[in-house]
């Protein structure tokens, strides 16, 4: 019986010659994520051999990966004090796949791992964040898993009681219409799929778009698949990603894609066809309330926020540069940019989107999470209203449970930017 991608990752990191969905297996971690939130894991990574009178050492520290990106520059002394033990541990223990707080090789850690060729095609990836669903987008299986279970990891070098998800084949067909991209497909997808519609599946991303497409646009598409529940999204590797290791990633030791069989069983197949796609809107307060823009263009807004994990790279970046171009923010509505790493930022300066940015009234922050999550920076007031390019909208996320949160493209926020009011790009 053909095996699926993550079926096949499965079954060689678990040293079995097949697998299939419901088995429950121990795989080799390749590589093991956490952010600030390293914090709770070193606790728990300490209780675990508190007592055993053995020397606590991680199974291997060159792959652990640490990135500090969710409250940067921290914004209390709480914050602050656990960044610093988290880099005595870092010190400790020897972990060089660590970024601090720095302008140059900081970012979000969704967006390090890939930039740095940390993630490769057919690596077991865990992270201590929802989202590590991104680095599917290099055909690696990689999915969020909590403190104990990092510990665990850390400890072990594998994950303990994984059950083989069963998958579900997205083929995506099409070209996309002008200012219609990655993100529009992927909110639409979680309009169809809804919230729970993966939950515990993986979506294995195929079809003639998904081929075209940018890894950067992969990303935002595997990062957004946990919205629609799903363990993990992945596109199989193929040129593109070889492309990206190659040419942006630098890597120059062996990548070995690894591929579905033709005969691998799914669970089901969806399919969808952007030639037609509208621009998507993400609706207060779930992920899945999605609809298209005519439905909702008009609606005044205070805050637009382009950045995060999702969509703060460079094309990104670039469209909504593009856009703003010879334009000001409208008066009554401030604009939040923050590219995803140092090095998007330092390639936005060079190409001159951030001078386009701030000439237009954006503030321009550093790289990190920013007002994403709602614990840092850029919260809204009472009955404020944002539209954003992150990739989540329920209730309070963005710091106030009183205001409402949007999600869209970049190109849909620059295009409001200006007007104030959720604006279709095509009609700009
Ligand atoms: C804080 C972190 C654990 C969280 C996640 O798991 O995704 C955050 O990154 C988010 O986007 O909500
Ligand atoms: S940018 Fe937002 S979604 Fe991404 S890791 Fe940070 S808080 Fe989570």
């Amino acid at each position: 019986m053909g095996m699926t991608v993550v079926e096949k990752i499965l079954a060689r990191a678990a040293g079995r010659e097949a697998v299939k969905a419901g088995d429950v297996l121990e795989p080799k971690v390749d590589l093991a994520m956490s952010h600030e939130n390293a914090a709770l894991v070193i606790n728990q990574f300490e209780a675990i051999h508190e007592g055993t009178g053995i020397e606590v050492r991680p199974w291997d520290p060159s792959k652990i990966a640490i990135i500090f990106d969710h409250r940067v520059p921290a914004e209390s002394p709480k914050t602050a004090t656990n960044q610093k033990k988290i880099r005595g541990f870092v010190a400790k223990h020897g972990i060089a796949k660590f970024h601090d707080i720095r302008g140059d090789v900081g970012g979000i850690c969704h967006q390090v791992l890939p930039e740095y060729g940390y993630v490769r095609p057919g690596f077991v990836v865990v992270g201590t964040d929802s989202h590590t669903t991104s680095h599917g987008a290099l055909g690696a299986f990689s999915f969020g898993v909590g403190a104990t279970e990092m510990a665990s990891a850390w400890t072990l070098g594998y994950a303990v009681n994984i059950e083989v998800p069963p998958t579900i084949k997205v083929v995506v067909n099409g070209e996309f219409p002008p200012m219609v991209g990655p993100k529009d497909l992927i909110l639409h997808l979680i309009g169809v799929l809804t919230a729970q519609g993966a939950n515990f599946r993986v979506l294995e991303y195929h079809g003639e778009t998904i081929r075209k497409m940018s890894t950067s646009g992969r990303l935002a598409v595997c990062n957004m698949s946990v919205e629609a529940g799903a363990t993990s999204g992945i596109v199989p590797a193929d040129a593109e990603t070889l492309r990206y290791l190659r040419e942006e990633a630098g890597v120059t030791d062996a990548i070995s894609p690894v591929t579905p069989d033709a005969d691998a069983v799914y669970e089901r197949v969806v399919e969808i066809d952007v030639s037609a796609l509208s621009p998507q809107i993400a609706c207060p307060h779930t992920v899945d309330n999605v609809k298209p823009i005519d439905q909702v263009a008009g609606k005044r807004i205070h805050q637009i926020v382009i950045g995060s994990c999702t969509n703060g790279r460079l094309d990104d970046l670039a469209v909504a540069a593009g856009i703003l171009k010879g334009h000001k923010v409208a008066e009554g509505t401030r604009m939040l940019v923050f590219p995803a790493s140092g090095r998007i930022f330092g390639q936005a300066l060079d190409r001159g989107y951030i001078h386009e940015f701030m000439r237009a009234g954006a503030v321009v922050m550093n790289s990190g999470c920013g007002p994403c999550l709602g614990v840092h920076e850029g919260a809204l007031g009472d009955d404020e209203v944002a539209l954003s390019t992150t990739n989540r909208n329920f209730k309070g996320r963005m710091g106030n449970p009183k205001s409402e949160v949007y999600l869209c493209s970049p190109a849909v926020a620059a295009a409001s930017a200006i007007t104030g009011v959720i604006t279709d790009p095509r009609k700009a």
